[in-house]
């Protein structure tokens, strides 16, 4: 039997970044990060360039959002947003990953990339304008954002990066493959507050057990609280993932996980409930939804996003009465 692991690898990417480093340099973060997506899927990322005031800001921002009366959340509910764009808030209780488990605890507030309503792609799956709360001026909440956002664009196209360079020669693809997959990408970014759970009840979970539908996720926890935890099928244990000081958690989703044939893994992780509030924040780079093309180790079949992403989220929202169902 393997060896249980205690965590997941941290790895420090900043060489990969920095045009003065050396080739060995680099191709020891693309080795590392290898490493982490072929075995756990997962790795707590630092070196990414992204500063400490702007991760405190954003949970700022976090608190604030959540801090609104209810009303005030709900009158730019995801259900107001254009035809299938998928946009603001989402109350608690809400996606059900398991039918015998109790629907999630967690509430999101989600941002995605600014498509106007007169866009011709306006209103289809994941593309729309976003919803903005009202009382909270552009220059305090979107600005902001919008800004965090960006650097998130820049930080999965380094990650998509370093994921293409870390393929097995035998497959003889370009380095840079997963560029047209981080192309002009859907980027759905979840803000995400648990209220505090003073009763366990073992089938009540902040996030169930799950694995993410797009290309690469880049989750920023707030620090002192706990909840995440990943899945590790040698041992078949949970390994707790917590919150790291200047790290990002990133993890591989189930798009490229088929794309490249199982090769790096789309790992399943939950979030368990805790008598203590907890606030997160998860960028999602799906990718560019219009992509097809034919699985990377060449071993036959296609893979088309779009259609996988929109197949999980009806899976996983069927179970609730959302827009989802009823828009898709
Ligand atoms: O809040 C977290 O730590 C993780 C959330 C998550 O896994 C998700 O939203 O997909
Ligand atoms: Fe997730």
């Amino acid at each position: 039997m393997a060896e249980v692991p205690q965590q997941i690898p941290t790895i420090d990417i900043s060489a990969w970044v920095n045009p003065a480093s050396s080739a060995a340099d680099k191709q020891r973060v693309v080795d590392e990060v290898h490493h982490a997506a072929t075995t756990y899927g997962f790795f707590q990322c630092a070196g990414h360039g992204i500063t400490p005031e702007t991760r405190e800001q954003i949970f700022d921002l976090s608190k604030r959002f959540f801090s609104l009366p209810m009303e005030e959340r709900m009158e730019i509910s995801v259900k107001k947003s254009l035809g299938q764009s998928f946009r603001g808030y989402e109350p608690p209780f809400l996606q059900n990953h398991h039918k015998h488990l109790l629907p999630d605890t967690k509430e999101t507030f989600v941002v995605g990339a600014e498509i106007p309503a007169d866009h011709p792609d306006a209103g289809t799956f994941l593309n729309g304008p976003n919803l903005w709360p009202t009382s909270i001026p552009e220059d305090d909440f979107r600005k902001p954002l919008i800004s965090y956002q960006s650097q998130m664009v820049t930080l999965g196209n380094t990650l998509l990066k370093i994921l293409g360079h870390g393929l097995p020669k035998s497959w003889n693809c370009s380095p840079d493959v997963f560029d047209s997959l981080a192309e002009n990408p859907a980027i759905p970014m979840r803000m995400l507050h648990y209220a505090a759970q003073p009763v366990h009840d073992e089938k009540q979970f902040g996030v169930g057990a799950h694995t993410d539908f797009g290309s690469v996720t880049i989750l920023l926890q707030q620090l002192g609280t706990k909840g995440l935890e990943v899945w590790y099928p040698p041992t078949e244990t949970w390994i707790p993932v917590p919150p790291k000081e200047n790290t990002f958690v990133i993890n591989i989703g189930d798009f490229v996980d088929r794309y490249t044939n199982g090769y790096y893994r789309s790992a399943r992780h939950r979030v368990i409930t805790t008598d203590k509030e907890r606030y997160s924040v998860a960028f999602f780079f799906n990718g560019n939804m219009k992509l097809k093309a034919p699985v990377l180790d060449g071993s036959g079949g296609e893979v088309n996003l779009g259609d996988h992403i929109r197949q999980r989220a009806i899976a996983t929202y069927g179970a609730a009465p959302t827009l989802i169902e009823s828009k898709v």
